[in-house]
């Protein structure tokens, strides 16, 4: 039994097959494609699938994975007794609630703070108790250059190599841009994950999304750096946890 799953985000897609909990098969994509989704369900003989979305869009792809896959409809409402205190628990983004079920999964009883450094940066925090308080949503890396050129007169929309881990200093415009959006976001990621460290040194870190190499690279030396976990498919994992608990769930 392989287990489709997709996160689709703001900037890309990402795609996974499962075989029970073994990612078999990963692929990131701008644009979805709905013959390449038929062509993974017959390759790999795919019998479940769910998605989670950032956007309303997309009903097309949930019709065919409903009529071609048992499809599992992702939402809040699966919470395997995790206690969800997020005010508007409709307006949650479900990306961040795949994050906080793998993370249930992955590290039980243990506090979690898990970081998505995407298309936005997210920080949510799944405390030893199974409570979700909700978290922060904060500019991407990409957005803050975007930014920066958009709404000024003289700066320019900056090219940054993610390769290159090196932050250069600010010694002219554009160094000064790529210092201040990159360090900038670093200092803020640390100070968050600091304030969680101050409170509990045992908290698991996980980091996720497009950007989280460039990030662990850079804290990698902080006092909390051997806590840090580079966790590239931490959606994906959460949606196939969905999957296989709502099939426990029909069984019993
Ligand atoms: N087409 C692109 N152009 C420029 N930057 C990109 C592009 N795709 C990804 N990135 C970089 O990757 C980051 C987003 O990575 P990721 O693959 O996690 O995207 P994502 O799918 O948008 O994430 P999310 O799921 O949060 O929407 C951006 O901040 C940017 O640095
Ligand atoms: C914050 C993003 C964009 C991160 O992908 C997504 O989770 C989202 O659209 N969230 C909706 C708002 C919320 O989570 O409360
Ligand atoms: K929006």
């Amino acid at each position: 039994m392989h287990h489709l799953v997709i996160d689709i985000g703001n900037t890309n897609s990402k795609i996974a097959v499962f075989k029970m909990r073994e990612l078999i098969h990963f692929e990131s994509v701008h644009h979805l494609d709905q013959s390449r989704i038929a062509e993974i369900i017959r390759d790999y003989g795919i019998s479940h699938s769910a998605v989670s979305s950032v956007s309303d869009e997309h009903k097309g792809l949930i019709s065919f994975l409903k009529i071609n896959t048992q499809y599992t409809e992702f939402s809040v409402r699966i919470q395997m007794g995790i206690k969800n205190n997020y005010g508007t628990g409709t307006t949650l983004g479900l990306d961040r609630w795949a994050k906080v079920i793998a993370a249930h999964r992955l590290y039980p009883g243990q506090d979690c703070f898990m970081i998505d450094c995407g298309t936005c940066i997210t920080y949510d925090l799944l405390n030893r108790k199974q409570e979700y308080d909700g978290g922060s949503i904060s500019l991407g890396l990409n957005m803050r250059f975007q930014a920066l050129a958009h709404f000024t007169g003289r700066l320019p929309l900056v090219k940054w190599d993610k390769e290159i881990l090196r932050i250069p200093a600010g010694s002219n415009t554009n160094n000064a841009i790529l210092n201040g959006v990159l360090q900038g976001a670093v200092y803020e990621v640390d100070g968050f994950i600091a304030h969680q460290y101050a409170n509990n040194n045992k908290v698991r870190i996980m980091i996720t999304g497009g950007d989280a190499p460039f990030l662990m690279e850079q804290l990698k030396d902080r006092s909390y750096g051997h806590s840090l976990i580079h966790e590239p498919y931490l959606v994906l994992k959460g949606l196939n946890e969905a999957i296989a608990f709502e099939q426990h769930v029909q069984k019993n």
